[in-house]
């Protein structure tokens, strides 16, 4: 008997600047209810340059939505142009980062290292990091997806001490479901959210792996999200293109009433 509540994140990604960001949160607040947030975790993952603002409408307004950052520095503080650090995310009480989405793999070159140094550095200021693994078109088709995720898990989890990895939350995103309209089927999502789940039993205890969330992310619409959440290893989804749409995320959060 599982007693994991589902989190439900919005991954915005470039999108929404902090004026829209304001309307979106406004909606998703006017929306949710009681019953919603008893059911599910909310979250959404704003740009940098929003987070200031949607801070400022759920401190507020009392809002019970979560929100966090797309992205951390490995670093706290220093010559590193462009980056935000976790003493920064921190101050905004950000609840989560994400660490290691494929698009910082593929386009700003995150090897498991940065992962892993992101991962420490969010556990450092008290941020719960969302660690996203995941495999290519290439190696789905090489019938790899297993090996290359759990190692993409190890990488990503060297040296994390149980009581930080016992509250981190694993996405489990398929690259080539990412935006793509190709969705994973359950059974795709389920074989490598259980093989995930086996792997933290291994690394660390059951009753750890028992107790971490592990969202799947790809193409997750209101209309598929109900299959995919009936499966015994899945415990949310981070949504992309769909969390944009006040509407759509709302119905994604109420996945039991599809
Ligand atoms: O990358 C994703 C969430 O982090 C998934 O994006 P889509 O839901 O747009 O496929």
């Amino acid at each position: 008997m599982t007693t994991r509540t589902p989190l439900m994140a919005g991954n915005w990604k470039m999108n929404l600047n902090h004026l829209e960001a304001i309307a979106h949160v406004q909606k998703l607040a006017f929306a949710l209810t009681d019953k919603d947030y008893d059911a599910v975790e909310v979250a959404v993952l704003p740009p940098f340059v929003d987070l200031r603002s949607v801070q400022t409408l759920v401190d507020g307004d009392k809002l019970k939505i979560k929100y966090g950052a797309q992205d951390i520095s490995a670093h706290d503080s220093g010559a590193y142009t462009g980056e935000i650090s976790g003493p920064m995310l921190s101050k905004l009480k950000c609840t989560y980062v994400a660490v290691g989405h494929s698009e910082r793999r593929q386009y700003h070159g995150e090897s498991d290292e940065i992962c892993n140094a992101k991962v420490k550095a969010a556990f450092r200021h008290g941020i719960t990091p969302i660690l996203c693994v995941g495999e290519g078109l290439d190696v789905r088709k090489a019938g790899q997806q297993v090996p290359y995720t759990l190692s993409q898990l190890d990488g990503g989890l060297e040296g994390v001490p149980a009581d930080q990895v016992e509250s981190i939350v694993i996405a489990y995103e398929p690259v080539w479901a990412i935006g793509t309209g190709e969705v994973a089927t359950p059974d795709d999502a389920q074989e490598v959210c259980g093989a995930i789940r086996g792997r933290l039993a291994e690394l660390y205890s059951q009753e750890l792996a028992d107790k971490v969330r592990i969202q799947y992310g790809g193409s997750v619409k209101s209309g598929n999200i109900a299959a995919i959440m009936a499966q015994p290893d899945v415990d949310g989804a981070l949504i992309g293109g769909a969390a944009l749409d006040a509407e759509e995320f709302v119905k994604i959060v109420r996945f039991r009433d599809q």
